[in-house]
């Protein structure tokens, strides 16, 4: 059974009213454990609208989506928030720190939800934290660390509760192109230990770290690239060419 199926999933904003808004048409595809996927696709495309399905933050007006099994649409709010805690983690483009807690707090926070005893919060943050290379600025707050160090602490927080689906939505976009290769080199080496991803991105290269990159265009899944096994670069230039052919010559190679 694949992790995540979805299932002619349609979404309609305001359905009833005269502005209605048709944002996905019929979405399906699959993803196995372990994959990372790139979804890109022009801005409006509906990229945020499947995530926020995905992610149990809204649900379909048709079909379904189901992740390890559970129908997210049959969940109830606080259910969802339930399932969120404890199947799903999320990167955010703009880090989502809260700037009163020290980075260390910020990470414990879904487990302090979960109500984790101390001792197993602390023991996973020893393993985690040499691995992001934020070991040193634990006890700082957000505001005293860079972009790509408060980044590393929100994908530590993402991890922490080792989802079963890691979630990121432009984790690149407000980092500088070092900073992001950095986060990417991170997400490839997670992966390779057998995380989940899906990312949503504006950016053909950071889809070239991803194994498979899905373009959505008029609420479909319009094409799919597998890397296989392409080199990078030779990767990054068909999904440039995809996304040239999507947009009409658009595409941000950042
Ligand atoms: N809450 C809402 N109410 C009504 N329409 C909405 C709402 N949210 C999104 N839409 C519309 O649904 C469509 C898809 O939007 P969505 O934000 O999912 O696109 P996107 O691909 O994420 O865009 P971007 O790359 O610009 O973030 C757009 O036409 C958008 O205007």
């Amino acid at each position: 059974m694949p992790l995540l199926k979805l299932n002619h999933v349609k979404k309609v904003y305001n359905e009833k009213a005269a502005n209605a808004v048709t944002a996905l048409k019929d979405i399906n595809f699959t993803v196995e454990k372990g994959e990372y996927v790139a979804i890109m696709g022009e801005s409006g495309a509906g990229k945020s609208t499947l995530l926020n399905i995905m992610a149990t933050l809204d649900k379909a007006t048709g079909g379904q989506a189901i992740l390890g099994g559970q129908d997210l649409g049959t969940l109830k709010p606080d259910e969802a928030a339930r399932f969120r805690r404890e199947h799903l983690g999320f990167v955010f483009q703009d880090f989502n720190l809260l700037d009163s807690l020290s980075n260390k707090d910020n990470i414990f926070l879904p487990l302090v939800l979960a109500k984790t005893p101390v001792d197993e919060m602390e023991q996973r943050l020893q393993e985690l934290a040499p691995k992001l290379g934020i070991s040193q600025i634990l006890d700082r707050y957000p505001v005293e660390a860079s972009g790509g160090q408060q980044q590393r602490v929100a994908v530590a927080r993402a991890l922490i509760a080792r989802p079963d689906l890691l979630l990121a939505d432009e984790p690149t976009g407000a980092l500088d192109s070092a900073t992001s290769k950095q986060l990417l080199h991170l997400f490839d080496e997670v992966n390779g230990k057998g995380q989940t991803i899906i990312m949503v991105t504006h950016s053909t290269a950071a889809a070239s770290y991803a194994k498979r990159t899905l373009f959505i265009k008029d609420g479909r899944i319009y094409h799919e690239i597998f890397r296989g096994d392409l080199d990078q670069r030779t990767y990054q230039e068909q999904i440039n060419n995809a996304m040239v052919a999507l947009t009409g010559g658009d595409a941000d190679a950042q």
